[in-house]
């Protein structure tokens, strides 16, 4: 484990991070005034890392995915910093950002029926990244695309390189758009919740691809997702955003065991993840609304959510700040919260109890 440097910093990679993300802010112009969607994220993402973001609806993952990937609509306003291996994304050229994209990062959205073209067999499409981006001759790409299909767990590639996309399941649809993805060897790979729309045993084949790209290629993988069961199966590291900011960063099983912030607790609380609801079937649910983040800037934006609130709360918003591990003194970088009264941890510290 690192030690602190600066308060508010994010958990630091002992070698340089591949994606570094400061500060960054993303507001929408709308017809009914601004729309802040994202306020001052930080992250760094580790080489070979797989790291899963949380929150409930509304609270800035897309958005803050998007971001990192350049994919945002015109409407979209974005400060502060994307470092992609030394490369600043925000505000870069569109000619930039077209080589980046594919080659460097990669996106896999939610609904592959929506990205794939249904009148393009996978193999064409797979094969138009690779002509696009490798200057593969045409022959070769389908040669590639064969290769892909295979190492993404499709059988008979070289048969259902000629399907279109109509012809294949939701969860071989899913492969192909990982396949697509994965074409030019991206450094980083966003996956914007790939198993949604799947049964769970589809769902863990494709967890389980993403967890084969990441062993074989070395591709840093960061996974959004509502189902924290599928964090507790395949992240190294979670973020958990609400309202637009990160709430608490840490490595997943100390998230698990021990969550520091209370919404993390009241998320933990209201999902059937395996081992924390021993005995009961009813899901507990944390009462009220993500708030819209321009109404309360200055305030912690769980407030008025929270069980532990008090004036502090109203009156300033927490920095995002290491927290100690249980039965240590000193701040790790590992375990990070914003809140200015963390759930108590079985050996807490007097002044980490709640009020
Ligand atoms: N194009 C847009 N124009 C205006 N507001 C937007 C736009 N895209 C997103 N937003 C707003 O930004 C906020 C964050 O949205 P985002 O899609 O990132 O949430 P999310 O956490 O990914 O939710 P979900 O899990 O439902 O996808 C929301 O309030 C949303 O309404």
């Amino acid at each position: 484990m690192t030690t602190v440097e600066a308060a508010g910093t994010p958990a630091t990679a002992v070698t340089a991070p591949v994606l570094e993300v400061r500060d960054l802010s993303v507001s929408f112009t709308t017809e009914g005034g601004t729309v802040s969607a994202v306020d001052r994220v930080n992250l760094d993402l580790a080489s070979g890392e797989i790291v899963g973001m949380v929150g409930e609806s509304g609270c800035g993952k897309s958005v803050t995915a998007m971001s990192i990937a350049g994919l945002l609509p015109d409407s979209a306003r974005t400060t502060g910093s994307v470092r992609l291996r030394g490369t600043e994304l925000v505000g870069a050229r569109e000619s930039v950002l077209r080589r980046v994209r594919g080659k460097e990062i990669a996106y896999i959205f939610q609904e592959p029926m929506t990205s794939l073209n249904p009148v393009l067999t996978v193999g064409r499409q797979i094969g138009e990244v690779l002509q696009v981006h490798e200057r593969m001759s045409r022959r070769a790409a389908r040669a590639r695309a064969v290769e892909l299909l295979a190492l993404v767990g499709i059988p008979s590639p070289a048969a259902r390189v000629d399907n279109y996309p109509h012809q294949l399941s939701g969860g071989m649809r899913q492969r192909v758009m990982i396949a697509m993805a994965v074409a030019c060897g991206p450094k980083v790979l966003v996956a914007d919740e790939p198993t949604t729309a799947l049964d769970v045993t589809v769902q863990a084949g494709i967890l389980q691809v993403l967890r084969d790209m990441r062993d074989r290629l070395g591709t840093t993988i960061l996974i959004i997702t509502h189902d924290l069961g599928v964090i507790a199966d395949i992240a190294d590291r979670v973020l958990v955003m609400y309202a637009g900011r990160v709430a608490e960063q840490a490595p997943v099983t100390d998230l698990f065991a021990h969550p520091r912030h209370r919404y993390t607790a009241g998320l933990l609380s209201a999902s059937p993840t395996p081992g924390r609801h021993a005995g009961t079937d009813r899901l507990s649910e944390i009462p009220g609304l993500v708030p819209v983040l321009s109404t309360q800037p200055d305030a912690c934006t769980f407030a008025d959510r929270c069980p532990a609130v008090d004036e502090r709360c109203r009156e300033a918003a927490p920095p995002l700040e290491p927290v100690r591990p249980p039965g240590t003194t000193a701040a790790t970088t590992d375990h990070l919260a914003a809140c200015w009264h963390p759930c108590p941890t079985p050996r807490t510290q007097p002044e980490e109890t709640s009020p």
